[in-house]
């Protein structure tokens, strides 16, 4: 079995669509190529409409017109075999969901129904991949739920009675029962108080860690990478631009995106006004030619404003697209953002 149990290779998502006769075509996803080992914890950051989500949806095999994948693979190397998500039928799709691929979407309650039982839910889920029945699938269930700190009486629940903070662990118990090898995770925790969301974050982890399956989780908060990943990936603009073991991302980024991003970040006793990043991110409609962030880098040069970096490898595990990564500025020595472990 080799190490890596997910491997994306030149990975093309497109939106497709057609506006009174008019094509338009959104590069969300533009040549992605990177690994996730397993039992990693891989996190993705990127600002507002970089294609995050749109990325996380082809690893899902959660694709639906108008995205459109164009070209590349997503293969994902399963105990029970291999299967590129990116190419493969409804029914192979059908094969892993939950038991080797599992989803937590955005806001749990677009995956709870609002008018079925908890317990119902459960058993839509998870009980043909879990091949149990009757009360062997009921006690099955009500263990997990125990893990998650979750009476069994939400299982007669419906959605609407739960607070914000329990419906999100259900999601969390509805993604990991059938103990799947691969969990995706979007905005896990957006929309809940800083509290829930430390303890929904740390349920993630020690599950993940329980079962030693693979994690690839999608978050805007840094500190929450920090927190959780080993690596991190970082999109800008439907491209990965670097990415590396998580310390490393923040205190000796390569890219000067990562570096903003990281130089951005409240600093516990440091009132300075934090630098901002001029211009916008640009429409995927309509990319810039050469380097996607060469508009909005105060490094830029000719080249970057005519060739595309390639993603190349400058430390052990550490990749950035970025014609000057050796004038990044990197922040070692500076007080680690809040939230940040030093
Ligand atoms: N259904 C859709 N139809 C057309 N374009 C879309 C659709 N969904 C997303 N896009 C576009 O695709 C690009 C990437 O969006 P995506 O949602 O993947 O970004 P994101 O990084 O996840 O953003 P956010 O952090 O806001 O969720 C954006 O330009 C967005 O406008």
């Amino acid at each position: 079995m080799s190490r890596d149990i997910l491997t994306v290779e030149g990975l093309k998502a497109y939106y497709q669509m057609n506006y009174f006769g008019v094509e338009r075509e959104v590069r969300a996803v533009d040549d992605i190529t990177m690994t996730v080992r397993r039992g990693e914890v891989y996190g993705i950051a990127g600002e507002s409409s970089s294609g995050k989500t749109s990325f996380i949806k082809v690893l899902a095999a959660a694709v639906r017109p108008p995205l459109r994948i164009v070209d590349g693979s997503a293969r994902f190397d399963f105990k029970t075999g291999p299967i590129d998500v990116a190419h493969a039928s409804a029914q192979e799709i059908e094969a892993v969901r939950w038991k080797s691929l599992s989803y937590i979407m955005q806001g749990s309650m677009s995956v709870l129904n609002p008018v079925r039982r908890i317990g119902k839910t459960f058993r839509d889920f998870a009980q043909r991949p879990l091949g149990l029945s009757g009360r062997a699938f009921e006690e099955r269930v009500v263990h997990h739920l125990s893990r998650l700190k979750l009476p069994p009486d939400v299982l007669r629940a419906y959605p609407h009675e739960l607070s914000g903070g329990m419906r999100q662990r259900v999601t969390i118990g509805l993604a990991t029962v059938c103990h799947p090898e691969f969990v995706i995770a979007d905005e896990p925790t957006t929309a809940l108080d800083v509290v829930v969301q430390k303890e929904v974050l740390s349920l993630i982890r020690d599950i993940q860690r329980e079962m030693d399956s693979s994690v690839v989780f999608v978050t805007h908060d840094m500190s929450v990478h920090a927190n959780m990943a080993d690596r991190v990936g970082i999109i800008y603009a439907g491209r990965l631009v670097e990415e590396g073991p998580t310390r490393q991302m923040f205190f000796a980024p390569k890219h000067p995106y990562t570096a903003h991003l990281v130089a951005s970040l409240p600093r516990i006793g440091d009132t300075t006004q934090r630098p901002a990043l001029e211009g916008r991110p640009p429409n995927l409609a309509n990319p810039p030619q050469g380097c996607r962030f060469h508009p909005r880098c105060p490094l830029a040069i000719e080249k970057c404003r005519e060739q595309v970096p390639p993603l190349e490898t400058v430390a052990p595990d550490h990749r950035t697209a970025c014609w000057r990564w050796r004038d990044v500025v990197p922040l070692v020595g500076a007080a680690a953002p809040a939230g940040v472990p030093a």
